[in-house]
């Protein structure tokens, strides 16, 4: 089943065009990789579908059940910044105006800070936390109030090779548990790895299929 199809999408910022003409969807379960060089548009793509710019042409369909979580590209959280992890990820909890959380609340905090192994560390100060454990910390704040799709642009980029496997098999079990994942890398192995179904972005223009049909960077065929 599709929750989120994309039909003849063209975006520009003013009159520089960096999306033409993109057709694609994401099916429920897929762990879609979005893979591309530098400046194709992947990001704006990821922004388009999130609502922030409107395309000059075509559409974007998400199903009304698909609720998008999102793990931007990168962030910058410096040593004072004054949350501990537990309070970064509640900062996502999406109550009502109650200066507190409810205890189903807390408990859904608790729950998403075990899933993503933070119970050590949870009541740590975020900027003092490693780049692997900073990642399961935006992970699970963009997992807590359970989204369907979760979108991850170059999460793994700032992370060295284990800690990229790690976060990804921690997406893999969620993925498991019937959440859909779009990808967003420059890593072909990571894709070859984790993907099910890819997107691939050029300057020259958009394939789509599964997995085992991403065609290899140019440097490394033959
Ligand atoms: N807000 C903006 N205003 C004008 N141009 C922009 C804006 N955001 C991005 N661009 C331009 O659009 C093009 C695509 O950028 P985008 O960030 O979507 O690429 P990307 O594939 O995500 O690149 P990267 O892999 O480096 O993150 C680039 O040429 C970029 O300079």
């Amino acid at each position: 089943m599709s929750i989120v199809t994309v039909n003849d999408l063209t975006v520009a910022y003013g009159n520089h065009q960096v999306i033409d003409n993109l057709s694609f969807n994401i099916n429920q379960g897929d762990f879609l990789v979005v893979i591309g060089e530098n400046g194709v548009g992947k990001t704006t793509l990821v922004r388009s579908m999130l609502g922030f710019i409107k395309p000059q042409k075509g559409e974007i369909i998400i199903s009304p059940q698909t609720k998008i979580g999102y793990v931007p590209q990168f962030r910058n959280i410096d040593q004072e910044y004054p949350l501990s992890i537990r309070d970064f990820i509640a900062l996502n909890v999406q109550h009502s105006f109650l200066p507190w959380l409810r205890t189903s609340e807390r408990q859904r905090v608790d729950e998403i800070i075990s899933q993503t192994n933070l119970q050590k560390i949870a009541d740590r100060p975020l900027g003092l936390a490693s780049g692997g454990e900073k990642q399961r910390a935006y992970l699970a704040q963009a997992l807590l109030p359970n989204p369907s799709l979760l979108i991850l642009d170059e999460s793994t980029a700032s992370l060295d090779n284990e800690m990229k496997y790690e976060l990804l098999d921690l997406v893999t079990r969620f993925q498991q548990q019937g959440l859909s994942v779009m990808f967003v890398t420059h890593d072909w192995d990571l894709a070859q790895h984790y993907g099910t179904r890819f997107l691939q972005m050029t300057g020259d223009g958009y394939l789509t299929g599964p997995i085992n049909e991403l065609p290899r960077p140019e440097k490394e065929a033959e």
